[in-house]
């Protein structure tokens, strides 16, 4: 019998707010659906400036949910307070593009990632140990937990961001490329911990890059944003270049969107919202 999904997200439409005269929010998603299981890795794969991190940051809790839903193990996560978000961090975790700028410079690797477990209560002595474990599982020797974040290659730093991101034992991490700003060998090495990561604790990955080839090598199954909706998703062994497409990134999956009658249906529904929206204002403006 299938498992219930770990994470939902149900025609998910995020907004940035925009400064000026008429303060409308911006709509960067349109509308997305995807699930991801337990032990699963989904990728988001697009060209800059698609929204890929904006649906991130959805789920994170960082952007807007303007519309639809966030499931997290059946529980809505779309509007949740401060307070229920940040007692979220145990079950979500994320690891950034930039090694260099995520880790607090003021604060030794020790410090950082045992930041989490002190947060939940663990004592000094425990953090400690789970930190020196943690090291051990990205790699790295128990004298970096004495080190600042500085005396770091990118490589390591990124690892040091992953134990801290697994710190709370999380069951998802939203890994926004991870790789990108890591030379190639590294991002090999990188990717193969992240998999072997998931081997060894059964964590689920949501996968941001622009970069086929790496969301290829470490997902189950992958969808392609373009503007701000999925428009094709599918098992990541079945994507395929589509070279003869207009715009470069655009990527060609053997599957469809499992539902083109509903997608079809809220493009439908978009267009008519947009259309009362513009007559609500025009009126407005002609009284
Ligand atoms: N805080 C923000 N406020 C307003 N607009 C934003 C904000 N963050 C992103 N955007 C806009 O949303 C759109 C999508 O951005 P997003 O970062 O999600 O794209 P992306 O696919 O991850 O691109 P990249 O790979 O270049 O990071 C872009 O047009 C961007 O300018």
């Amino acid at each position: 019998m299938p498992t219930a999904p770990l994470l939902k997200a149900r025609d998910l439409k995020v907004s940035y707010p925009v400064r000026g005269f008429r303060k409308r929010p911006i709509e960067i998603v349109h509308g997305v659906d995807f699930e991801i299981a337990a032990g699963e890795t989904y990728g988001v794969v697009g060209e800059s400036g698609s929204g890929k991190t904006t649906i991130g940051r959805a789920v994170l809790g960082l952007a807007s949910v303007s519309g639809g839903t966030v499931e997290f193990d059946g529980r809505d996560i779309s509007h949740l307070s401060p307070g229920e978000r940040r007692a979220m961090a145990k079950d979500i975790q994320v690891v950034f593009q930039d090694p260099y700028s995520s880790l607090n410079p003021a604060l030794t690797v020790g410090e950082i990632i045992a930041e989490p477990l002190v947060v939940q209560g663990s004592t000094p002595k425990d953090a400690r140990r789970r930190t020196l474990e943690l090291l051990d599982s990205v790699g790295l020797p128990s004298d970096a937990a004495d080190r600042l974040p500085r005396e770091f290659s990118g490589g390591q730093r990124q690892r040091v961001a992953i134990a801290r991101a697994l710190a709370p034992e999380p069951r998802l991490i939203v890994c926004d490329e991870p790789v990108s700003a890591l030379d190639l060998s590294t991002q090999s090495k990188v990717l193969d911990l992240l998999l072997d990561i998931q081997r060894r604790t059964g964590v689920a990955y949501l996968f941001v890059s622009h970069d086929l080839a790496v969301v290829r090598h470490i997902s189950h199954r992958v969808g392609v944003v373009y503007r701000g909706e999925i428009v094709e998703q599918g098992p990541a062994s079945r994507v395929t270049l589509a070279p003869d497409h207009p715009y470069t990134q655009r990527l060609l999956l053997a599957a469809p969107v499992a539902d083109p009658i509903a997608q079809e249906k809220r493009r439908a529904d978009r267009i008519r919202l947009r259309d009362e929206q513009r007559l609500r204002e025009a009126r407005a403006g002609a009284a």
